[in-house]
């Protein structure tokens, strides 16, 4: 695999370069399968020196970076650099054992809370994505100090006295869906405050407005112009009643959680989100000393406090998503692999609908979380003939079929004997970029912007695609060039890299022939 990033492009502007040097140097060494030890003895220079380099906080002269590219046989940087790219060979089987990691959505979240604590949050095994890289660059443009303390994508964050929201990483925040949770955190640090308009998967129009009235009982009104939202906090006005959501929606819920953690009171938030990102919050909140009850159902009781000042040690669980991604990859190219540490709970009515189209596997026992709460297991998955199933797929608010993974029913069906019909009821985008499965030989029909007829089998042969700019369809379509005939091209992989760490690198690690690329 060759590897010749850019320091600037792909995250789109340059403030923390030598960061930005450290995470390709770390992954490039990584790849490379060197310790930082190995990699400092080509250097002829300590392990320390390689670690202060990885954590971005040694300058660097060209000559060095020239060195370590040559020691890791990569370029660190790139003439003209552009977007990262990948090449996918193919048909693979996959062999082989991997461990899911802990979710992004849990990350964001728990990158927002933290601003609820004036004391110190070390999250463990935190996913090291670009979702999670621009929050890190928006909390540090806030004042915020963060830093990786180890190998294990450990994370310490230490929030300052005062946060300084006039300068607020623009560009950052407007990379990402989740900036949206600070306005719950920061109704109780300002009276006023302004946050740019919140980006995140082009999946169509996403609301605001649920955010809005969820947190208007706290004081919070907002007013959104010019890509603006201005938040003007009115403290005389707290929750007298409880908080009924107009959407079951995640990313409200925790908003709703958040806001209610720093109320000195007893907020009920109804219809409230059960996702595994808001148990993992909620987890967080009663570490923090926050009263929570009715974690898992839609009725959340918390007890606030008027200031929260603890140093808090939390893991959050593994990605559902994540998971699902893997065992799309075992079912399309008919793998025999074991997904480690799957959530069992937040996949149990996808793994029956894919029992029911026939998809064999094995459980073993079940076993805890980090978290001490999270049910997971290892899932073995055995080459399967599949059918399509007898009624449309459809999503559902949890304990529903997560729409995140819908997608990869997609990629599913299409490798499945029949028509299956896919109902993404939410988003007005996402099924059109399921399309582009034709481009490798798969019979997708979009039946209208909601709905798509996939007919199977399909004999995938290898093309050259442009990333859609959603994360889900983007991995579904490198599962399909997994399973694809000779060689395809998947252009600008930054969506990918939003949500998955290290992805191609892994699925390689169970024998898949991707290769990471950059024009020059
Ligand atoms: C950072 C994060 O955690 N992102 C997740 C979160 O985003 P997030 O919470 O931001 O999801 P949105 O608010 O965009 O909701 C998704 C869509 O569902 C609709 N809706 C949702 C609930 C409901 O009861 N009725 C309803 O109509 C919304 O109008 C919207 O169109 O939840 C989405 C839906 O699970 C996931 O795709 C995202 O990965
Ligand atoms: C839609 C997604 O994410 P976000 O809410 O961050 O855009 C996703 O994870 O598939």
């Amino acid at each position: 695999m060759t590897v010749s990033p850019d320091v600037e492009s792909e995250s789109g502007h340059g403030t923390d370069y030598k960061g930005r040097i450290g995470n390709l140097i770390r992954d490039a060494r990584k790849h490379r399968g060197l310790t930082q030890t190995q990699l400092a003895e080509r250097l002829a220079t300590s392990q320390s020196a390689i670690n202060r380099i990885e954590k971005g906080h040694q300058n660097l002269s060209l000559e060095m970076l020239a060195r370590i590219g040559s020691a890791l046989d990569s370029e660190i940087v790139a003439l003209g650099a552009g977007p990262t790219h990948l090449r996918v060979k193919g048909p693979t089987t996959l062999s082989g054992t991997i461990d899911v990691k802990t979710s992004k959505n849990a990350g964001v979240a728990l990158l927002c809370a933290s601003l609820l604590n004036r004391g110190r949050t070390t999250l463990r095994k935190v996913a090291r994505i670009e979702e999670v890289n621009r929050l890190l660059e928006v909390l540090g443009s806030l004042g915020v100090q963060t830093r990786w303390i180890n190998e294990e994508n450990d994370l310490e964050i230490i929030p300052p006295k005062e946060l300084d929201l006039s300068r607020i990483d623009e560009v950052a925040a407007r990379r990402t869906r989740s900036v949206l949770m600070f306005l719950g955190p920061l109704l109780h640090r300002a009276e006023t405050f302004e946050l740019p308009y919140a980006g995140g998967c082009n999946l169509g129009n996403r609301t605001v407005e649920p955010h809005m009235s969820a947190l208007r009982p706290f004081g919070l009104e907002v007013k959104a112009t010019d890509g603006w939202y201005h938040g003007q906090v009115n403290r005389a006005i707290v929750p007298g009643r409880p908080i009924v959501l107009t959407e079951r929606g995640d990313t409200v819920t925790e908003n709703a959680l958040m806001a209610a953690a720093l109320h000195p009171g007893t907020t009920v938030i109804r219809n409230a989100s059960s996702n595994y990102m808001v148990q993992d919050l909620c987890f967080y909140l009663q570490a923090l000393g926050v009263g929570v009850e009715g974690i898992g159902t839609t009725t959340l009781t918390i007890t606030g406090q008027s200031v929260i000042d603890v140093d808090v040690d939390y893991a959050p669980s593994e990605d559902p998503i994540e998971a699902m991604s893997l065992l799309a990859a075992a079912i399309v190219t008919q793998s025999e692999i074991t997904v480690r540490r799957a959530p069992i709970e937040f996949l149990e009515i996808e793994l029956a609908v894919l029992e029911e189209m026939g998809f064999r596997y094995e459980l073993s026992e079940e076993y805890l979380a980090a978290n001490g709460h999270t049910r997971l297991v290892d899932i073995r998955t055995l080459p399967s003939e599949l059918v399509a199933p007898r009624d449309k797929i459809h999503p559902m608010p949890f304990p529903g079929l997560n729409i995140d993974n819908l997608p990869f029913f997609a990629v599913i069906a299409a490798v499945a004997e029949g028509q299956t019909y896919i109902h993404d009821w939410v988003y007005d985008n996402r099924a059109i970029y399921l399309t582009d499965l034709n481009k490798l030989g798969g019979r997708v029909t979009l039946l209208d912007p909601h709905r798509v007829m996939i007919e199977g089998p399909t004999s995938w042969t290898g093309a050259e695609l442009m990333c859609p700019p959603a994360l889900r369809p983007a991995v579904v379509v490198l599962l399909a060039m997994l399973a694809s005939k000779g060689t395809s091209v998947l252009r600008g992989t930054y969506v990918i890299h939003r949500g998955y760490e290290d992805l191609a690198e892994r699925l390689s690690s169970l024998g898949a022939e991707i290769e990471t690329f950059r024009d020059i």
